[in-house]
Formats: C-alpha cells, structure tokens, sequence
C-alpha cells in the first residue's frame, strides 16, 4: 500500500497535456475484439483500470501488447474463450464491455459481476434490456450467462435510462449484427462519440453520434483500425480545478474545447475563468474564485446529468472547488447514493460543507483548510483531496492512493512538473487512518 504525503500551497503552474480518457479507453479496448485484424491504439492512459482490461481481453486469448509507452497494439484472432476471469472482471466495472463484443462474436459470453467504484448501487439491467432487445438468451444467477446461438437481429431498441456502458454495449454488438438497429435515449458522452467513431472505422455505419437516437447499420466482419483516444474531460477538469484553488496559470493543451463547455460553464459559476486559445485552454493565474448566485441573489446550485449535462464524474472535483469560493453552493450529485459521503474527509481538513440528504451537499466557502491524515474512498473522492490538500496549510497524507492510480496516470509526478510538493511513500500508518 502507497499514500501520497503533500506540502499545500503551491500555486500549480506551467503547461499540462491531458492524457486519453478512461472511460474512453476501456470500451474502445473492449472493441477490439470485435475483429480478427489487427487495431493500434494511442494515447491510451496507463492507468490501472486500464492494465486490468488489457489483461482481461489477453486471458481470452487475443495477442496485446504496449507498443509504445501510450500505445497498445491488439489482435483478437487467438480468441478461445468466453468466460472471463473472475478475479480481474471484479477489478473494474468496465469488465461488463466485454459482455456486448462476445456476443456478438461469439454467440456466447459468460459475465461474473463487474468492479468498479463503490459509489452506491450500480444497475446492469440497461444492458441487458439491450441484449435481449438484440435476441440474446439471458441466464442471471450471481454471475449472468448470455447466448445467441443462432446471431443476433437488428432491432428498434428504447433503454429506459441513458447508460453510458449499456450504450456502448449495445453500439459494439449493434456494429456486429447485420442490419439497421435503432438505440433510442441513448447516453451521448465523449467517450460513447469516441467508440462510435472508432465503430466506423473499422466498417460499420452509425447515424446520430453524438445525439440520444443513434441508428447502427451493422455488418457481418468488422477490420481493424487505428483509433486515438481522445483527451479525458474528466482529467481536465480536474486540473482545471487544481490551478483555480491554488491561484496557478495553467495551459492544457490539445483539448477537445466541445467537450468542455459545460464544464467551463460551471466552473465559471463558481468563479473560475478559463479562455480557449485555439485547441488550448488557459487558466489565469490569481483568480478570486466568487460563485455567481442565481438571477434575483438566489442559492445556485451545480447539479449532474446524462450529457451534455454536467459530469457526475466532476460533482466531487467542483465540491472540492467550492470550498475556496466565496458564497455557498448546493451540489447536488444525482446519480451515486454514496458519492457524496467522502465530504467527512474535507470537513476534516476544515471544509464548511453540510450534508443535506445522501445526494446533496451545502458548500459555503472560501474556507482555509490544514493538513490531516485521510483516506480515499473512490476515484473522484481522491481527486478532491488532491484538491483540497494542495491548497491545505501544512501536510496532508492521503491512503488507498490506488483509486486514484485508477483513473489518473502518474499523477504525483505530473502534479510535481506543475510545481507541486507531493511524494508517494509506502504507506505504514493505516493504523491511524480517518
Ligand atoms: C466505465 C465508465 O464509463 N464509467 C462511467 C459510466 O458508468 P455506467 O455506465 O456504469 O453508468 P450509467 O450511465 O449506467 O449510470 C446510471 C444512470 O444514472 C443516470 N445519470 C447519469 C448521469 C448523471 O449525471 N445523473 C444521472 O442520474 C443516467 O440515467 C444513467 O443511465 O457512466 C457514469 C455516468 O456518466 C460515470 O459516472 C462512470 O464513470
Ligand atoms: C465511477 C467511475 O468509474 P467506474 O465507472 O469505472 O467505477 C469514475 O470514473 O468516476
């Protein structure tokens, strides 16, 4: 076990280039059993959730290998099995994105439950609505068993939710199965636009991408590719975040600027100004961060949704954020029962924050925060202690860093070339932990 040891107080500053988006990667890695050929992928993060896909879709037998440190090349022609490892499915959610691939393929795939972030109650049933919308057979015990013997059919297809990974699944199955199918209220995040891009390169047509009605025209082989993933909006603005509480300039490079107007919306109601310079994105440095109340001086309030909505994945980052505004914020986290239960953590630290009920949080500000001792309970939770200790008086500690090594690659030594005071150490004291 490994704990980050920070000194707050540094402005972080200077030039930052995001890496490929997590929740991009992992069904675009999923994709590439869609296809006996060959597909090279780039600017894939190296992070852990990551590794745990590569090694899942390797254990069924395709040929992957990091051709570079960013880029990995996979051939699924060895594919054997359709039963995955359970203890690596349990590693991550995105285990499941096999489940639409395998299907398709193969007739058959054998799913133990999925990982992921404990968050509060994740359904699957989307994905499953979507399966058997396409013709599958579904077997649900602990672990789910689907089968199409005989292929899947094209089909006219309403999820009754837009799940972002049902949405994935049903678009790489739809890819594999000839005919046109329809995905109605579907999920339309970056990363379902990625995949779909990534569909079409290696031959199916996808109408609507980027809305919530895309229509798959499926063929009967799919080719191989090359695909670069696309900047991670998550990440972005995550550092977004960490240069406006410690006053930092900061250039992110090479950004989608599409992808980041809500984000940027947002931010800038709770103070934060940003300026698009081409593709980059500039954060200047100094800047008083004041929340903006809403017309007529009435409590404002960030709240998530499906896209182009704001992230859920950014509630946690802009609740951190908001501790060094001034005014008060409602966050109101729409999706994950117990996203929002890390706050302890930051009132610890000093944060004024008031849980109103499991999805919503009073945040007043700008409070000075110190250093403590704490633990991070999931991805985005540990990213707002980044947050919050890099701005804290004095040192904070931070345990189970490996949520954090999920989804941010190398993140201690990309904070220490902006200037922060962060080290990973080997973690002797959980005895002591909060
Ligand atoms: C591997 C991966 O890609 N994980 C992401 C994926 O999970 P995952 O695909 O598991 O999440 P789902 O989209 O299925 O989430 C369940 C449902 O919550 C609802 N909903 C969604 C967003 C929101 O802000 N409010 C809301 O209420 C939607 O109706 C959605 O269908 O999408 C989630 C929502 O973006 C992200 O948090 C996860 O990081
Ligand atoms: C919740 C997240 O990840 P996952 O869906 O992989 O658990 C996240 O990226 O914030």
């Amino acid at each position: 076990m490994e704990k980050f040891v920070i000194q707050g107080g540094v402005p972080l500053s200077g030039t930052f280039t995001p890496a490929g988006n997590k929740n991009g990667a992992l069904p675009i890695l999923a994709a590439t059993l869609l296809t006996d050929d060959e597909v090279v992928l780039s600017n894939v993060p190296r992070i852990s959730d990551v590794q745990a896909q590569i090694e899942l879709i390797a254990d069924l037998g395709a040929r992957a290998e990091w051709i570079g440190d960013n880029e990995v090349a996979i051939r699924a022609e060895g594919v054997a099995r359709t039963d995955l490892d359970r203890r690596l499915s349990e590693r991550i959610r995105a285990s499941f994105l096999l489940a639409g691939p395998l299907l398709a393929r193969y007739g058959r795939a054998h799913m133990p439950p999925p990982g992921g972030d404990v968050i509060g109650r994740r359904r699957l049933d989307p994905h499953l609505d979507a399966f058997k919308a396409l013709g599958a057979t579904i077997e649900h015990d602990r672990d789910i068993l689907l089968t199409a013997p005989r292929g899947l059919t094209a089909c006219d297809f309403l999820m009754d939710e837009p799940s972002v990974m049902a949405t994935e699944n049903a678009l790489m199955a739809a890819a594999l199965t000839p005919g046109s199918t329809v995905i109605r209220n579907a999920a339309s995040e970056p990363h379902v636009q990625d995949l779909a891009r990534m569909l079409v390169k290696m031959g199916a047509q996808i109408d609507g991408i980027g809305s919530n009605v895309m229509t798959v025209h499926g063929v009967d082989r799919l080719g191989g590719c090359e695909h670069r993933i696309g900047p991670d909006h998550i990440e972005i603005g995550s550092f977004m975040a960490l240069a406006g509480v410690t006053g930092g300039e900061l250039l992110i490079k090479d950004t989608y600027p599409e992808d980041l107007r809500m984000v940027r919306l947002i931010f800038a109601r709770l103070g934060l100004e940003t300026e698009l310079r081409g593709n980059d994105l500039f954060v200047p440095g100094g800047q008083k961060l004041v929340i903006t109340n809403d017309a007529g001086g009435y409590q404002p309030k960030v709240e998530d949704g499906p896209w182009p909505a704001f992230p859920a994945d950014l509630t946690s980052i802009a609740l951190a954020m908001a501790t060094q505004s001034e005014g008060s914020v409602i966050i109101h986290e729409k999706m994950f029962e117990n996203r929002l239960f890390f706050t302890d953590k930051l009132q610890l630290l000093g944060a004024a924050i008031t849980i109103c009920d499991p999805h919503r949080a009073l945040v007043v500000g700008p409070r000075r925060l110190r250093g403590e001792r704490v633990e991070s309970p999931d991805i985005r939770a540990g990213m707002a202690m980044l947050i919050a200790a890099l701005c804290a008086e004095g040192t904070t500690e931070i345990g189970n860093i490996r949520q954090i090594d999920r989804g941010y690659e190398r993140i201690d030594e990309r904070l220490r070339a902006l200037g922060a005071r962060i080290e990973r150490v080997e973690d002797g004291d959980r005895a002591h932990a909060h």
